[in-house]
């Protein structure tokens, strides 16, 4: 069983992004990533500051705009006011939304050049049609992990677990761009044990501590685990059981240190791109 290292993933992206904005900064421009928070949700403040963190290391700027108990108005003025700022190159609005509030709704007021997390329809959309767009960053990171594992995607059995719009569907819409076969599990899926027991890739994006063990895995697998549940102590796991995953999987990201790291170095490599325009 293969250990796959998102921290080392995430520091070559991230050495990757630092070069892109130095040069952007020589040429006369500071790229620029506007934060929107919603929310008072532990694990969002947790990636508001990694996303600070890792932003200030690679030189690029991170404006962060907290909003408290906004309502859907709130959100989506504010989104409009920073697609209209020519300082600001990148805009993500961050999960979850108060209730009422649907991120589907509220993110087709960012610009589309300015959609780092692809959260928008018109991001969205572009996906679902194979066109060149930014995906939502923790898809993104689980396409990227394979990739760089040279997991061969055409014709191999995937199975994705959770159908969220930021996650769920659009990993498995890239997934199916590159040739994969894909199922798509969910809270009303039967057998699903026998589901993923058929995947040759699994990826599981349900928020559930736990959720998947030894039975759901086939042997040799890799596992993608893109949960991020907080625990009491303060720590984080995620969806699969690492014991379950260690018997059966051939390769497997642990949580900490898999698909997280990831996700911030791709939103900011996102950010630059964006920046350069
Ligand atoms: N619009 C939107 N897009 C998101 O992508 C989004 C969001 N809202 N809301 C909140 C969740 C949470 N999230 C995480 C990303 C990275 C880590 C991460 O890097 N975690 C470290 C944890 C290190 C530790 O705590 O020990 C790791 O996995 O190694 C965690 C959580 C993205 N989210």
């Amino acid at each position: 069983m293969k250990l796959i290292d998102g921290r080392a993933a995430a520091a070559d992206i991230m050495s990757e992004v630092s070069a892109a904005a130095a040069e952007l900064r020589a040429a006369g421009t500071d790229p620029t990533l506007a934060i929107v928070v919603p929310t008072r949700d532990e694990a969002t403040a947790w990636y508001v500051r990694s996303i600070e963190r890792a932003a200030a290391k690679a030189g690029v700027t991170s404006r962060v705009e907290h909003l408290a108990d906004p309502g859907a108005e709130d959100v989506t003025g504010l989104l409009r006011k920073l697609s209209a700022d020519p300082s600001v190159h990148g805009i993500i609005c961050q999960t979850p939304l108060p209730d009422g509030v649907s991120l589907e709704e509220v993110a087709a007021h960012i610009d589309t050049r300015k959609d780092v997390d692809g959260a928008g329809p018109t991001s969205l959309g572009r996906l679902a049609a194979g066109l060149p767009t930014f995906a939502p960053a923790t898809a993104a990171a689980v396409l990227e992990l394979l990739h760089r594992e040279q997991v061969e995607l055409a014709g191999a059995r995937a199975v994705v677990v959770g159908r969220s719009t930021v996650v769920g569907k659009p990993a498995a819409l890239l997934l199916l761009n590159e040739h994969a076969t894909v199922t798509v599990c969910h809270s009303r899926t039967s057998e699903l044990a026998e589901e993923c027991a058929e995947a040759d890739i699994l990826v599981v994006a349900v928020g559930r501590p736990g959720f998947i063990g030894a039975e759901h895995i086939k042997p040799g697998a890799i596992v993608i685990d893109v949960g991020t549940n907080p625990t009491d102590d303060g720590g984080l796991v995620g969806d699969v059981d690492p014991a379950g995953a260690r018997s059966r999987a051939g390769a497997y990201t642990p949580v900490p240190g898999g698909v997280g790291p990831v996700t911030t170095a791709l939103l900011l490599r996102h950010t630059v791109t964006a920046a350069r325009g």
